[in-house]
C-alpha cells in the first residue's frame, strides 16, 4: 500500500520497507509521497533526508548495529531493523536532531508498527550513545576493502573493484564522496538563454548558483530546491543534468545540419543537449527500446523549444528495428550498472552484484557493435556509461576495437585540451565524484574510417 502519513519518520520507514520489499527508486517514491501534501514545513526536508541518508549509510549503520544487537540483523523483523537504522542514522549523522528526540521518536514509531520491538530499539539506541567511542572497524592494513566498506558504507565487492583501479587513499575518497549528497546541477538551455543570463536570473531571484568548471552550459545551484519552483523552469530555460552527463554530448560535438542518432535516449537528458548543440538545425533521432519512455523525451523537447528531434522505438539487439541510412554522429549512452550515480540512487548499490556487471558488459559489447552499423564512413560514435567499472567501460571499447578494424579511438586529450584533467592517458573520459564532484561517468569517442 502507498504510504500516507504526516510523520516524516513513519513516511521514511514505509518508503524504505517498500524499496526493500518491492524494489523501486527512492526518488520516485519520495516525490510521490511529497505530492500528497501530508508532510508540511521542515518535515518535507527531513523525510527525504532520512530515506536517502539511510540508503546511503546502510552499510555503516549495519556495521555498527551488528555490534549492538546480540543476534544477526537479518533475524530481526524488517520494520524493527528499519526503525533501528533510521534512529541510528539520526544519532550518528544528523546534528540538528537532539539525541532524546531521535531515540523517543524511534520508540514511538515502533509502538505503532512493531510494539514488541520497542524495548530492543530503545536499548540498542541508548547503548549506541554509551558505546559510540568504542565501536570497532576492520583494520585497513589487514583488510583494506572491508575497512573502506564499513567506514564509508559501500558493498565490499565494489570497494574491491575500486581498489583494482585506484590506490587506497583515492578509493577511500571515492567511497566517501559516493556516500554524500550530490550537488544540484542544471544545464542552461542555450536555445532560449545563455548561462550568464540564467545565472543573473537566479541571483536576482535570491537563488545562489555558480558556473560549472568544465561544462560551458552547466550551473551548480546551492541549497535544496523543488525544481519546478526555480526561476525559468516553466519557460524552459534549463533542465537538470549532472556536469559529467553534460560533457558527453560535447564530446560527440554534433554540427548544425548533421544527421544524429541517440540510440538509448530516454529520458532525453543528452538528446535535448544534442539538439542545443545542433542549434535546432539538422536531423536528430532519439530512440529507445521503451515505447513508454518516448513521451518523456517528447515532453522535454517541447518544454525546451526543440523542434529538430524525432523519437522512435528501436531495440539495439534487433537490427531489423534500426533506422535506415547512415548517421554522421551516433551516441550510445548504454544501459549500465549506474555505479557512478550511487550518490543519487543509493538503493542500487545494495541490489547490484558482480554477476550483474558481467551480464551488463556482455550486452554493452553487443549494443556497441550494433550501434556502429548505423555510423556513416568518417562518422563518429560515442560510447558512454554512468558506471565506474572497467568491465563496462574500457573493456567494452577494447573489445569493440579488436573486432572493428574500420574504427579508431580518438584521443580526447588532443580534441578537448581544456578538459584534460577529465581524460585517461589513452584519451577516454573518466569523471569521478571525489576528483571532480561530478557523477562517475565514462565516454570514448570512436571514428569510423
Ligand atoms: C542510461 S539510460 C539513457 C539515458 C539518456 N541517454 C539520457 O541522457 O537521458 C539507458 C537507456 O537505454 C534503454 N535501453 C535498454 N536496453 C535497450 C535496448 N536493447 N535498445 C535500446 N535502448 C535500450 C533504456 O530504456 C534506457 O532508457
Amino acid at each position: 500500500m502507498a504510504p500516507s502519513t504526516a510523520n516524516p519518520r513513519q513516511a521514511a520507514c514505509q518508503v524504505l520497507l517498500r524499496i526493500a520489499k518491492e524494489g523501486g527508486f527512492a526518488d520516485r517514491l519520495i516525490d510521490h509521497e511529497l505530492e500528497k501534501g501530508h508532510l508540511i514545513g521542515p518535515d518535507r526536508g527531513l523525510f527525504p533526508e532520512l530515506v536517502f541518508g539511510v540508503l546511503r549509510r546502510r552499510g555503516s549503520l549495519d556495521h555498527i548495529l551488528a555490534q549492538l544487537v546480540d543476534k544477526p540483523l537479518d533475524t530481526l523483523q524488517p520494520q524493527a531493523l528499519t526503525i533501528l537504522r533510521l534512529g541510528l542514522y539520526q544519532l550518528a549523522y544528523l546534528d540538528r536532531i537532539p539525541e532524546s528526540a531521535a531515540v523517543n521518536e524511534s520508540v514511538n514509531l515502533a509502538r505503532e508498527t512493531v510494539p514488541r520491538a520497542g524495548g530492543l530499539i530503545n536499548a540498542v539506541l541508548r547503548n549506541y550513545l554509551r558505546r559510540k567511542d568504542g565501536l570497532t572497524f576492520p583494520d585497513p592494513a589487514a583488510n583494506p576493502a572491508a575497512s573502506i566498506a564499513a567506514r564509508h558504507s559501500q558493498p565490499e565487492w565494489l570497494v574491491a573493484q575500486w581498489l583494482g583501479q585506484l590506490d587506497f587513499p583515492e578509493a577511500e575518497a571515492l567511497a566517501e564522496a559516493s556516500s554524500r549528497q550530490p550537488p544540484l546541477t542544471l544545464r542552461a538551455n542555450t536555445l532560449r538563454t545563455t548561462r550568464d543570463e540564467l545565472l543573473r536570473l537566479f541571483t536576482e531571484s535570491g537563488v545562489s548558483a555558480v558556473p560549472c568548471c568544465h561544462s560551458p552550459h552547466g550551473i551548480q545551484v546551492e541549497g535544496r530546491h523543488q525544481i519546478p519552483t526555480l526561476p525559468g523552469y516553466r519557460e524552459g530555460l534549463f533542465c537538470v543534468q549532472d556536469e559529467a552527463s553534460q560533457m558527453v554530448a560535447l564530446f560527440l560535438a554534433p554540427q548544425p545540419g548533421e544527421r544524429v542518432l541517440d540510440c538509448c535516449a530516454a529520458p532525453g537528458g543528452k538528446a535535448t543537449h544534442l539538439a542545443q548543440l545542433l542549434a535546432n538545425r539538422g536531423e536528430l533521432l532519439a530512440t529507445d527500446i521503451s515505447r513508454t519512455k518516448l513521451p518523456v523525451i517528447r515532453e522535454a523537447a517541447q518544454r525546451l523549444g526543440i523542434d529538430c528531434l524525432a523519437v522512435a522505438t528501436v531495440d539495439l539487439h534487433r537490427p531489423e528495428t534500426f533506422p535506415t541510412g547512415g548517421f554522421d554522429r551516433v551516441l550510445l549512452d548504454a544501459p549500465c550498472s549506474g555505479l557512478g550515480v550511487i550518490r543519487r540512487n543509493p538503493e542500487a548499490k545494495w541490489r547490484l552484484t558482480p554477476d550483474d556487471i558481467q551480464r551488463l558488459a556482455a550486452a554493452q559489447k553487443a549494443m556497441c557493435a550494433n550501434a556502429a552499423t548505423m555510423v556513416k564512413n568518417g562518422g563518429i560514435l560515442v560510447y558512454s556509461t554512468c558506471s565506474t567499472s572497467r568491465e563496462e567501460n574500457e573493456q567494452v571499447v577494447q573489445d569493440f576495437l579488436s573486432r572493428h578494424p574500420d574504427y579508431v579511438l580518438e584521443d580526447l586529450n588532443g580534441l578537448f585540451p581544456d578538459h584534460r584533467e577529465l581524460f585517461t592517458a589513452e584519451g577516454m573520459f573518466r569523471a569521478w565524484p571525489h576528483r571532480h564532484n561530478m557523477d562517475g561517468f565514462f565516454a570514448a569517442r570512436l571514428r569510423k574510417l
